[in-house]
């Protein structure tokens, strides 16, 4: 268990280029993290409970570690050195001690269970007192991948309170990160959190928030992408809630009903990103192409084929239709559905139409940001470095 006080971590956001969805059946994944990040405190206390304070989710909870330690028998196989996944059983004996009713799990409740699972099969050898908070910066619920960013912070904060890994802070290193093998642990404890939030998960979430950066992913298979090229978009959030573990479970049942129609979708859906990552790489190799035309075309193949496997939404047809009144292209990003879409920006584009266009998007009710993407994966903070706007959630 570390001795200081208090630790910091954060993990960024993303943005899914190309391969949502299709990346759940093995296709590839190209994706990128965002300037948007999750934070979570975690320190030790001295009153034998564990407190948990969620205000993104309004959610506030303590138990005393006598009652989480009655769980600890389901618990015994999680405590080897390799991540384990949840079972229906560790769902079930986690909501019944949460309190939640079988069936009517909110998808903010799911942070709670993950957290639990997460505790229990990290700390289970001598569960410690302890107080968490997590807050972020990013939207919950609207495609930007808060829900491994969430995964990761708690994954990398209890690791290391734990001492399963080590502090970067002892390390007194410029940025406060960890090896290689321990991003790796991390990244595979994080993708057991999304597995409780998910129900199943590609890991292609996980590991941006854990890595950073830009990156194809394919099967667990996780390629840095550093020498392409960096792009421009803007990202509108169309503020209409839902559910990553029901969208997912909806695109499952229709490729179950309907095989030979959604797998050649899918199929398609992975040669886009296999042709943007080409398109990409010409670039920043100085190739001569018209290659922002073929990145605007492949962005509207892949909106409908999302639109086909059903998990498009009329806000996100508004977008794509706002967006492509001012010769601008866009998709959504992440399980669809409402929340967030990009759209892809020439570097020569006229700033005056971008401003229109964003006027124009947040007249339907949207919000839209140009974003930063490539921001550092998961990161140790010590709470002198901590930014005081930040702070003040804490
Ligand atoms: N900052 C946060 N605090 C608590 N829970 C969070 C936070 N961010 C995400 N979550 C959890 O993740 C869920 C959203 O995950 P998901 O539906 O996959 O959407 P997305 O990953 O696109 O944001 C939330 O309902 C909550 O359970
Ligand atoms: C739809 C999917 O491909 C991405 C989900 O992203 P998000 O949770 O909506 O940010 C699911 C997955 O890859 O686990
Ligand atoms: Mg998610």
């Amino acid at each position: 268990m570390t001795t200081d006080k208090e630790l910091f971590v954060s993990a960024p956001g993303k943005v899914i280029l190309h391969g949502e969805h299709a990346v759940v059946y093995g296709k590839v994944a190209l994706a990128v993290s965002l300037n948007l990040r999750t934070y979570l405190r975690i320190r030790p206390c001295s009153n034998n409970t564990v407190q948990v304070n969620l205000p993104n989710i309004g959610a506030k909870l303590s138990w005393d570690i006598s009652e989480l330690q009655t769980l600890l028998p389901h618990f015994q196989a999680n405590l080897t050195q390799e991540p384990t996944s949840p079972t229906p059983d560790h769902l079930a004996i986690l909501k019944k001690f949460a309190g939640f009713a079988e069936g009517s799990i909110d998808t903010q409740s799911l942070a709670v269970l993950a957290f639990l699972y997460l505790y229990l099969s990290i700390c289970g050898k001598d569960l410690p007192s302890l107080d968490m908070t997590v807050w972020s910066q990013l939207p919950t619920g609207a495609g930007l991948g808060s829900s491994a960013a969430y995964s990761v912070t708690v994954a990398t904060a209890l690791l290391t309170f734990c001492s399963r890994i080590s502090d970067p802070r002892k390390e007194k290193a410029e940025m406060l990160r960890w090896m290689k093998d321990e991003l790796d642990l991390i990244n595979r404890w994080a993708f057991q959190g999304e597995k409780v939030i998910h129900g199943n998960p590609s890991g292609v979430d996980n590991a941006v928030a854990t890595w950073g950066g830009l990156l194809r992913y394919q099967s667990g298979q996780i390629t840095p992408l550093e020498r392409v090229s960096k792009l421009q978009i803007v990202l509108t959030n169309t503020q209409v809630p839902r559910s990553t573990k029901i969208l997912v479970a909806g695109v499952k049942d229709k490729l179950h009903k309907f095989p030979s129609i959604l797998e050649p979708v899918l199929s398609s859906i992975n040669a886009i990103a296999e042709e943007c990552q080409r398109v990409l790489e010409d670039l920043v190799a100085g190739i001569p192409g018209d290659h922002y035309s073929v990145l605007e075309e492949l962005i509207d193949i892949n909106q409908h084929h999302l639109n086909v496997i059903g998990v498009g939404h009329p806000s996100l047809d508004k977008v794509c239709q706002v967006t492509a009144s001012h010769g601008l292209h866009s998709k959504l990003t992440g399980s669809g559905g409402g929340g967030c879409a990009i759209t892809l920006l020439r570097p020569d584009v006229n700033p005056s139409t971008v401003q229109e266009a964003k006027e124009k998007l947040t007249d339907c009710g949207f919000q839209c940001w140009e974003t930063i993407i490539g921001a550092p994966g998961v990161l140790a903070h010590s709470s002198c470095s901590m930014a005081e706007d930040i702070m003040k959630f804490f």
